[in-house]
């Protein structure tokens, strides 16, 4: 069964942020100008993004979804994809019958995605696990599977950036089994990719430190139209900045 918007009940989790839950009646109803941002929950770090969203304090209401069937799906504005397992999220979507719609909703609609999430919205993947890897796309980037190497060698690195509120103040960008950017590379038709971060050479550890700044490995963060791409996890911090960003740059331009 299809929710029209009007359909949607929520419950109030504080400061400007409301949960979604479909089955409670008598709770406030989505207003037509509020934005609904849905959390792809099948595998991975949906709660902590959650709880990141509904710290924020914005203007206009904001209801989350946790996104995991095609209904679900179609309240949304916009769709965060979570770290996790890139191909396991990707099986699961495809056994949960979410694989076209989230390709559909990909090419309509933003969304952000974080690590495994970041790859699944890439245009092409090394390193994928045998049998292949199931893509969104909507990102014209190349991107290669734990990039740099596996959990242990996870690390976390502070990261200047620009466009996010408060800048001078380095963001904590926790990488884990990481994917890496090989390539960027949007056709002239095509929306031009903005970088909005890249890793600071002279702070990686030792066995990173002989990338060129200008490698496209040490982008970490990307925009192309309204979609936006993180390779860490800035969900596993307590600084809701990029959600901020991602509120503010992707999600308000696109709604009504
Ligand atoms: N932290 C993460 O999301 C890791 C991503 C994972 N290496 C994958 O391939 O999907």
């Amino acid at each position: 069964m299809l929710f029209r918007r009007s359909d949607i009940f929520c419950s109030s989790l504080g400061s400007g942020s409301l949960l979604l839950l479909k089955d409670s009646p008598g709770a406030p109803k989505v207003d037509i100008h509020d934005v609904v941002i849905g959390i792809l929950a099948l595998q991975g770090a949906f709660v902590e993004h959650q709880a990141m969203l509904q710290k924020l304090s914005l203007k206009r209401k904001l209801h989350v979804v946790l996104v995991r069937t095609v209904e679900d799906l179609n309240l949304c504005d916009s769709l965060i994809i979570p770290g996790g397992e890139s191909t396991t999220i990707a099986l699961l979507a495809r056994i949960s019958g979410l694989l076209e719609p989230l390709r559909d909703f990909v090419k309509a609609k933003p969304v952000w995605g974080t690590c495994a999430g970041a790859i699944l919205l890439s245009q092409s993947v090394q390193n994928s696990k045998k049998g292949g890897q199931e893509l969104l796309g909507g990102i014209s980037i190349d991107i290669a599977r734990n990039g740099w190497g596996s959990q242990v060698e996870s690390f976390e690195v502070g990261l200047v950036v620009q466009g996010l509120q408060r800048p001078e103040e380095s963001f904590t960008g926790i990488f884990i089994r990481a994917p890496v950017v090989l390539d960027l590379r949007s056709s002239p038709d095509e929306p031009p990719i903005q970088v909005i971060a890249r890793l600071p050479t002279n702070l990686l550890p030792h066995s990173l430190a002989s990338l060129d700044e200008n490698d496209p490995k040490t982008v970490v963060a990307l925009r192309q139209g309204l979609h936006f791409l993180t390779t860490f996890h800035p969900e596993l911090t307590h600084d809701n900045r990029f959600h901020e960003y991602f509120v503010r740059e992707c999600v308000l331009p696109a709604a009504v």
